[in-house]
């Protein structure tokens, strides 16, 4: 980056700050975004960009201190003991190529990656008491999330009881298929309603009613990926993880493979670039994860983001509805 000065950068902040925090509000409060994600994503790594040259030019109320969405007030809210982290994004293979090459330096021999689709939805956790559903919950902020747990139950692909009387959370994306949501939008349309800008935030919209009827009248589905607490199963790699969700009765997404070190993962990612408009449910990237669970916990993660996983982001699909991109000037 061009060398700037303290007073250039400040500058710089001074703008592209309030700039991020008004799309974030309109894209997590208002479920109705402003911009594409890519638009948003790079001027906030502008940000985190200039924030690593002048550590002291970072602010409380800076996008890069805050995580996730905001709780709308009327939600009753929930902790996540273990918080529900966001994921460092990137948009090259030569990107990818470094996120490995950190990662084999620092365990010092190649890995095994579960490279999974990035659906492009909303984060659920789902806690189990002996085998019961008893919450459900929106990420929020990564700490403090929203109790949706009625709305949740009115999702048919998440099971009320498990096949086993476990204790466990779980979490997953929660979306709305492209068929529900052109169903959905064609209603709100007939009814002089406003439509949702895309499935996203139809899911959002929808998973985020006070009034679970609401919900209920909305197909959600969701494909679960983390296995938070294992309750005594046996299970060393994201992989077996995701097997485990399905005997369990989770819906999970089917693509997922397992590749040694990159080998295979630009193949993965050009095939799901070229037929992304034909799946029925919308993706925004490709999740890279280190398959063994024990090497994730020995990488670790930073404070918003694990360091053993990385998510590959594809260009913005085309839509009408929102700025495409826009020149910082
Ligand atoms: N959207 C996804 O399909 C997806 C995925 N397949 N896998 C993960 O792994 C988690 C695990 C720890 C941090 C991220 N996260 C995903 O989505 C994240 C959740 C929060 C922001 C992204 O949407």
């Amino acid at each position: 980056m061009a060398d700037l000065t303290k007073e250039q950068a400040s500058q710089e902040l001074d703008k592209i700050r309030p700039q991020l925090n008004s799309w974030r509000d309109a894209y997590y409060t208002k479920d109705a975004p402003v911009v594409e994600d890519n638009v948003y994503d790079k001027l906030y790594n502008r940000l985190l960009e200039i924030e690593q040259m002048y550590p002291e030019l970072v602010t409380p109320d800076s996008p890069s201190q805050q995580v996730g969405d905001v709780t709308l007030p009327d939600f009753n809210k929930v902790t996540h003991d273990i918080p529900m982290l966001s994921m460092g994004d990137v948009f090259s293979e030569e990107e990818l190529a470094e996120f490995n090459d950190r990662i084999e330096k620092n365990v010092g021999h190649e890995v095994d990656y579960n490279v999974e689709l990035k659906i492009d939805g909303l984060s659920l956790s789902l806690i189990y008491e002996n085998g019961i559903l008893v919450q459900g919950s929106t990420r929020g902020n990564g700490t403090i999330g929203e109790n949706v747990t009625e709305n949740v139950k009115t999702i048919k692909d998440i099971p009320q009881k498990l096949s086993r009387p476990l204790s466990i959370e779980v979490r997953g994306e929660c979306f709305m298929s492209k068929k529900e949501f052109l169903r959905l939008n064609q209603e709100r349309e007939n009814e002089g309603q406003q439509v949702f800008a895309n499935p996203r935030n139809a899911a959002a919209g929808s998973l985020r009613q006070l009034d679970p009827k609401v919900t209920a009248s909305r197909k959600l589905d969701t494909f679960m990926y983390t296995i938070v607490t294992f309750d005594g199963m046996n299970v060393t790699t994201q992989h077996q993880a995701l097997e485990t969700l399905q005997e369990l009765g989770f819906n999970v997404n089917p693509t997922a493979q397992v590749t040694t070190g990159l080998k295979g993962v630009q193949n993965f990612i050009e095939h799901y670039g070229e037929v992304r408009d034909d799946l029925d449910y919308g993706i925004d990237g490709v999740v890279l994860k280190v398959d063994d669970l024990a090497l994730q916990q020995q990488l670790g993660n930073t404070v918003k983001v694990p360091r053993w996983e990385i998510a590959y982001k594809f260009p913005p699909e085309q839509s009408e509805t929102v700025v495409r991109d826009i020149t910082w000037t």
